[in-house]
């Protein structure tokens, strides 16, 4: 895997935590729909700079554990804390503008749009100018915009996607979506990202390409990130360390190479076919 050189990416926000230090922890989550109980009583913590993997079956809860932290889904039980502050529910843009950003198992971009206007439409969260200003299109609304684009083009660059930029993503193959919305992601310039099976439907180049942007997200922003996946190869690559869920309830939570040997894990995820 190749690394671009440093000079081509932006810094992740400040946030005033050190790398190491607790920047999420989640306390005691349960969450049910009705009868089913997605998640039991789980928790864990993410720190900051690293990459957390997100493991089980079908079923298991991942993606519920990632709507809670995002705030899609307020659970019945738990807390979680985020950069120091606590909170069972909140709404999905108060995440992103606490610093939280995620993208989707299915890809959700505006597919008749092209990949330029997606990553900018990443970035309308953090503009600080209404519509009225945005409307006339003068003095401070235009410098934000501007401002905006700058740091699009830079993402464009990074992600190298200029030869896309105009084309609508529809029309894009399936790996490069998930890049346009990896793009889209950055632009609210996220303190953790969360992505949900970032290498679905790929092929093998696609999933390299994916990992090395991962990494470099990682690595050169300073990002920290949770992530969903489904191929232990690449999981057990990337990542830092590994919760393990099973029908909605942890029963791991270590580096790689503990997890993979651990009993429980093999007999309920790692052994059985996918
Ligand atoms: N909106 C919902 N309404 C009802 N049940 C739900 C809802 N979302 C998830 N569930 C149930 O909660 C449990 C956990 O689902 P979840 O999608 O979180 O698992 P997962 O580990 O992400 O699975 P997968 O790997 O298949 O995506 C499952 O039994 C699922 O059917």
């Amino acid at each position: 895997m190749n690394s671009r050189p440093e000079n081509l990416v932006v810094a992740a926000p400040d946030d005033g935590i050190p790398a190491g230090e607790l920047l999420m922890d989640v306390r005691n989550v349960s969450l049910s729909f009705g009868g089913v109980k997605a998640i039991t009583d789980i928790s864990f913590n993410v720190r900051k700079g690293e990459i957390r993997a997100i493991i089980g079956p079908n079923g298991a809860g991942k993606t519920s554990m990632l709507n809670v932290i995002n705030g899609f889904y307020t659970p019945q039980q738990g807390t979680i804390v985020f950069r120091g502050q606590e909170r069972r529910s909140m709404k999905p843009h108060h995440a992103v503008r606490q610093g939280i950003a995620r993208t989707f198992q299915n890809v959700a971009l505006f597919k008749g749009m092209s990949t330029l206007d997606n990553i900018m439409a990443g970035r309308s969260v953090l503009m600080k100018r209404n519509l009225f200003w945005q409307m006339f299109w003068h003095g401070p609304a235009l410098r934000e915009e501007i401002e905006h684009r700058e740091k699009v083009e830079e993402i464009i660059d990074f992600l190298e996607i200029e030869h896309i930029r105009r084309t609508p993503v529809g029309k894009l193959p399936y790996g490069l979506q998930k890049r346009v919305e990896l793009g889209r992601a950055l632009a609210m310039e996220p303190s953790l990202l969360l992505l949900d099976e970032p290498m679905a439907g790929m092929n093998l180049e696609e999933k390299e390409d994916m990992s090395r942007f991962i990494i470099d997200v990682n690595r050169q922003r300073g990002t920290t990130i949770a992530l969903i996946e489904h191929d232990m190869g690449v999981v057990m690559d990337l990542s830092d360390r590994v919760v393990v869920l099973d029908y909605g309830k942890k029963i791991a939570d270590d580096i790689p190479d503990v997890v993979k040997s651990d009993k429980h894990v093999i007999d309920a995820y790692l052994g059985v076919a996918h």
